[in-house]
């Protein structure tokens, strides 16, 4: 099966973290963490300002590696690396999303996450940064 590289951002702020509702393809309405696939020649790191720049206009500083996730979906095999990251400009504008939510650590379980990152929900609560 195909496998693709994707990288994720956990946007912090003010002890809330930031989601995205996709609003197209198959997994429409699903909810992600914004980012994407990684391109040739890309680090991590790069293909992550680089998403969050298209997706939100807004830098990033990214901070921090939190957690990775395998995932067989029936099309291809994920693997996502998740970053911490902090917004240094800009305020997120959905450019490609049709919604979002800024969700505190006890309301994470409350949306609709797309199959793979409801494995990673474990990882992000331990991880949640102190305010
Ligand atoms: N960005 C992001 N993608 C995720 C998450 N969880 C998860 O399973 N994915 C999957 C959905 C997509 O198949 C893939 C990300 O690729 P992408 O955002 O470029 O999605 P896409 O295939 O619609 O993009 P494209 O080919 O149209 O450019 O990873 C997540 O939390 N964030």
């Amino acid at each position: 099966m195909k496998t693709i590289q994707v990288v994720a951002a956990l946007i912090f702020h003010e002890g809330k973290l930031f989601a995205t509702q996709r609003g197209y393809g198959a997994w429409r309405d699903y909810w992600e963490f914004p980012g994407g696939k990684i391109e040739p020649g890309e680090t991590p790191e790069e293909a992550l300002v680089r998403e969050i720049r298209e997706e939100l206009d807004t830098g990033i500083t990214v901070l921090s590696h939190v957690c990775d996730v395998e995932y067989d979906y029936p099309e291809f095999h994920l693997s996502m690396q998740c970053f911490r990251c902090e917004i240094t400009s800009g305020e997120p504008k959905l450019l490609e999303h049709e919604a979002a939510k800024w969700l505190g650590r006890e309301e994470l379980d409350t949306v609709d996450w797309l199959p793979a990152d409801w494995n990673i929900l474990p990882d992000i609560k331990e991880n949640w940064p102190a305010e």
